[in-house]
């Protein structure tokens, strides 16, 4: 998608060029209105980003040009000096939206994702990574194509960066591959509900609603309403904090089919294979070789309790590879193994609590006993003493938790030769 952006200020316009890194935009930047309109005469943009006062002609009447070459061209206004007619006059021209100067970059980046929202939806890439290697995963899997076989509203549940609005892209390229996607932040629809305008261009396809927890009590009857006269042929998608209520009405609706997304730390049989792929993405998008993870790295990452999930470990990963350039990464020197990340337990949602206490301390000695095993490098005499245990009552609750001791991928290290 094709960004103009107009703005005369050397440093203002670089900041904002870099603030839209990375971003799903395609910017190209000028600080003269002529070499805007001669651009766009060159090849159209789908948004416009412009200043008031500009060198030579105003942003109001580079509006009113670029319209006329453009006329779908949408358009936003920015100003330190914004009079409110001059605000009115770039509504009439069409202008979408104005920022008064100074702004957060946060706002400006949702008004272009509502923007972008307006423009397309493009469907999901098909090659975007999807692992499921483990067992809840591949149990998520068969049930993404069972739903991919309906058309029921689906709402996935799951803590924080778990990967709910992945499932989400999943499961509409399952149903329907090149159909329109559209992924919108619950908090963002007003008591208005969801914008006509952008349900036309989802026809046929699917509206992913991220954040469902965040949507404004007054949202709810609109967005019912647009729901019901959506009909078919429209799919309804959401995802939903674990442990968050939703409105009665709207669980009726949205509800059919809920689906969990476990986290990270419930299906640590995904990990490697996850961060390899995250870090081949984020190598591909900076145009370097992708770096191999050494074995103490993928220790730690296989020992870190991941309360940020998925979400985190790209985060991780994205800050390693900004700050090294070899061909391999040795260990991540901000993951720290704290003890209080051992204790990061699938807290169940249901009692009965003598159950509930069960699971945490079953999972909570996983954890130990992992723990432990790092600490002593894989020594298995070291990490039984540690644990005051005998080598053969270790090799005993090893075994019960399915914690390998030889597998070269597993979980467990083992001493260097
Ligand atoms: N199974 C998976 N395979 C590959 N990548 C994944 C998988 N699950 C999640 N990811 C990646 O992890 C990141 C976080 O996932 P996502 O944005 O879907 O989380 P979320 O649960 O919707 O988070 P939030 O609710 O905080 O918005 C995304 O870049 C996503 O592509």
């Amino acid at each position: 998608m094709d960004l103009l952006l107009v703005e005369d200020k050397d440093s203002f316009r670089r900041l904002l060029i870099q603030a839209l890194e990375g971003s799903a935009w395609t910017v190209r930047a000028v600080a003269d209105p002529q070499e805007a309109l001669r651009a766009l005469e060159a090849a159209p943009s789908q948004v416009l980003v412009t200043d008031l006062r500009l060198p030579g002609m105003s942003g109001l009447e580079l509006i009113r040009r670029a319209r006329q070459l453009h006329p779908t061209l949408r358009v936003v206004l920015m100003s330190a000096f914004g009079e409110p007619r001059d605000i009115v006059a770039a509504m009439r021209l069409g202008a979408e939206d104005f920022l008064p100067k100074p702004f957060d970059l946060e706002v400006f980046l949702a008004l272009l994702d509502r923007l972008r929202a307006l423009v397309g939806a493009p469907p999901p890439d098909p090659a975007e990574p999807w692992i499921a290697h483990s067992a809840p995963m591949q149990a998520l899997d068969q049930a993404l194509r069972r739903a991919a076989g309906t058309d029921l509203p689906v709402l996935f549940l799951g803590e924080r960066g778990a990967g709910k609005g992945r499932c989400a892209r999943r499961l509409h390229t399952l149903r329907h591959p090149g159909a329109p996607y559209l992924a919108l932040a619950a908090a963002t629809l007003g008591p208005e509900g969801p914008d006509p305008a952008l349900l036309q261009r989802v026809q046929g396809g699917s509206l992913y609603l991220a954040g469902l927890e965040h949507l404004a009590p007054e949202s709810v009857a609109p967005l019912i309403r647009a729901m019901d006269a959506a009909g078919p042929g429209f799919h309804w998608l959401a995802g939903l904090e674990a442990g968050a209520s939703l409105a009665p009405e709207l669980a009726q609706r949205l509800g059919a089919l809920e689906l969990r997304v476990p986290p990270l730390r419930e299906r640590r049989e995904d990990l490697l294979a996850l961060a390899k792929a995250l870090l081949e993405r984020g190598a591909r998008l900076e145009g370097r070789p992708v770096p191999w993870l050494e074995r103490p790295a993928e220790r730690q990452l296989l020992e870190h309790a991941w309360p940020g999930n998925v979400r985190e470990l790209e985060a991780l990963l994205g800050r390693t590879l900004g700050l090294s350039d070899g061909p391999a990464i040795r260990a991540f020197p901000d993951l720290e193994l704290g003890c209080s990340e051992l204790l990061s337990l699938p807290w169940p949602e249901r009692g009965p609590l003598d159950a509930m206490v069960r699971a945490a301390a079953r999972s909570a000695e996983a954890q130990l006993l992992r723990r432990a095993l790092a600490q002593s490098d894989g020594d298995l005499p070291e990490a039984a003493e540690r644990l005051g245990l005998t080598l053969r009552g270790l090799a005993q609750r090893l075994r019960d938790h399915g914690i390998p001791l030889e597998d070269r991928e597993s979980p467990l290290p083992r001493k260097a030769p």
